[in-house]
């Protein structure tokens, strides 16, 4: 048993994780199941296709993969979240030994990863459960690794997986240890969050954009024109999307505008109504792709509705760039938001500036931004109280305001960067109307309410009748 590591399952990023670990000089083990004339020899094969894989060795058998590892044994699980988790927990149970540690590198649930934790606590297993950003090339040449759980345990892989993490600006690993038990898990859900909204306002600024007449190569000259104040890997994305040609055609006027996903989006807006923190960019975002799932009624409904265009679409290509990174801004005061929140209620002390710099390397949402907010954490819990980012907020707010109305006036769905200006409003304004709300309840349904001219918070109750 030489092997330092044990990789299992080997998928897209499995795959990639393998050929990262051995670029990086380890001895690892390498593990995928064999199913009958689906998955066979997976491992063998994969081995045999990169030179790296040369010293890696191969397993289609549990005992013989486990055995192959020096103790305490570590084995990252790359296969899909969910049960198949648990089935490949109870697989390995028979073969691993005390103090034996198990990482899981999928989108699990933090809630599961926290059960998985106690429960293999008790047969005196240590689990790690680790957010791992980056997609297939991240995790070849360097992802964003968030684990949690065990600090021990954690200390005793450490040197694996912040050697083939991304690298701050700083050459520091795009690797920390997150916190207690899913707390790992958590952050990584809260980036998938941030991440969908992001895409969402690059979706919407390029359909403004194509409003003021832009073709997609014009779309993608704006915004590589954008990356000097808004420079992120997702804007990169879609600018290189808007590029690609098939033939005379751009790829992207020929994909269905159905949006996936796989509940990591699900799951933040979730979280987010049971911990009681607005993220209404991220629900907004997570719903938008619901409402694009719904294209043949769409398309019924379009012809019932007719768009009205009331007035000239009169923004600048700088005014959207100023709604653009104001929702941004918003996007990430609320992702930390959530983050805060979380920390507080289970009591896990996250390091918010900690986050932000493994985000600012190998993770989907890495940006110039992120890159600030690390000293912005530094100093405060809340980006909305820091002097430089109230400054780009008021210089940024008359253009997005300017550009959201413009786009209801013009039939221009833009739902994320309308949320931002709404969710902007609420945030900043002394007096609501919720009192209304509190009325209202108070007189169907006696919930009581506070009242201005009573400090002591005593609960009210009026019979309006
Ligand atoms: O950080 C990452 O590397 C990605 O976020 C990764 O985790 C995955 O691509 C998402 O899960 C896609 O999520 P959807 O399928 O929900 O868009």
């Amino acid at each position: 048993n030489t092997s330092e590591f044990g990789l299992f399952g080997l998928g897209v990023m499995g795959k990639s994780l393998c050929r990262n670990l051995a670029n990086n000089g380890f001895k690892i083990s390498m593990f995928n199941r064999h199913v009958d004339g689906v998955e066979e020899d997976v491992a063998k094969n994969f081995k045999a296709e990169y030179s790296e894989l040369s010293q890696a060795e191969a397993f289609d058998d549990i005992s013989t993969f486990v055995n192959s590892l020096q103790q305490p044994r570590r084995i990252m699980l790359m296969v899909n979240a969910g049960k198949t988790i648990d089935y490949v927990i109870e697989d390995l149970l028979p073969h691993l030994s005390e103090k034996d540690i198990l990482i899981d590198g999928g989108n699990s649930n933090y809630v599961k990863t926290k059960e998985r934790c106690d429960y293999l606590k008790t047969k005196g297993i240590h689990f790690i459960g680790a957010g791992v950003s980056g997609g297939e090339e991240g995790a070849l040449k360097g992802p964003s690794i968030m684990p949690s759980g065990d600090f021990e345990a954690y200390n005793n892989v450490k040197v694996f997986l912040e050697k083939i993490s991304a690298k701050d600006q700083n050459g520091l690993p795009c690797c920390t240890y997150v916190g207690p038990e899913g707390s790992g898990h958590f952050i990584k859900m809260v980036h998938n969050g941030i991440e969908y909204v992001e895409m969402q306002l690059l979706a919407e600024v390029s359909t403004i954009l194509e409003n003021l007449g832009q073709n997609p190569d014009d779309i993608a000259n704006t915004l590589e024109n954008w990356k000097d104040t808004a420079s992120s890997y997702l804007l990169e994305i879609t600018t290189a999307i808007f590029r690609k040609k098939e033939g005379d055609d751009w790829l992207v006027n020929k994909i269905l505008d159905k949006a996936g996903n796989k509940g990591t989006g699900n799951w933040t807006t979730i979280a987010s109504a049971q911990l009681g923190v607005p993220s209404t960019l991220i629900a907004s975002a997570l719903f938008s792709r619901y409402i694009s799932f719904y294209k043949e009624e769409r398309i019924h409904l379009n012809k019932n509705f007719k768009t009205i265009i009331s007035s000239e679409m009169n923004v600048t290509t700088n005014d959207v760039l100023e709604a653009y990174q104001f929702a941004r801004i918003i996007n990430h005061y609320q992702g930390f938001k959530l983050i805060a929140e979380a920390s507080n209620k289970f009591s896990w002390n996250l390091n918010l500036s900690e986050i932000s710099r493994i985000w600012t390397n190998g993770c989907i949402i890495r940006s110039t931004l992120m890159e600030d907010l690390v000293e912005v954490f530094k100093n405060t819990t809340n980006i909305l109280t820091n002097p430089q980012l109230i400054d780009l907020v008021n210089q940024y707010k008359p253009s997005a305001k300017k550009v959201v109305s413009q786009c209801i006036l013009n039939d221009i769905t833009t739902p994320a960067l309308g949320e931002a200006v709404q969710f902007f409003n609420g945030i900043t304004t002394k007096y609501t109307s919720a009192n209304i709300i509190q009325a209202q309840r108070d007189y169907f349904g006696a919930h009581t309410y506070q009242r201005l001219d009573d400090t002591s918070g005593k609960s009210h109750h009026t019979n309006w009748n």
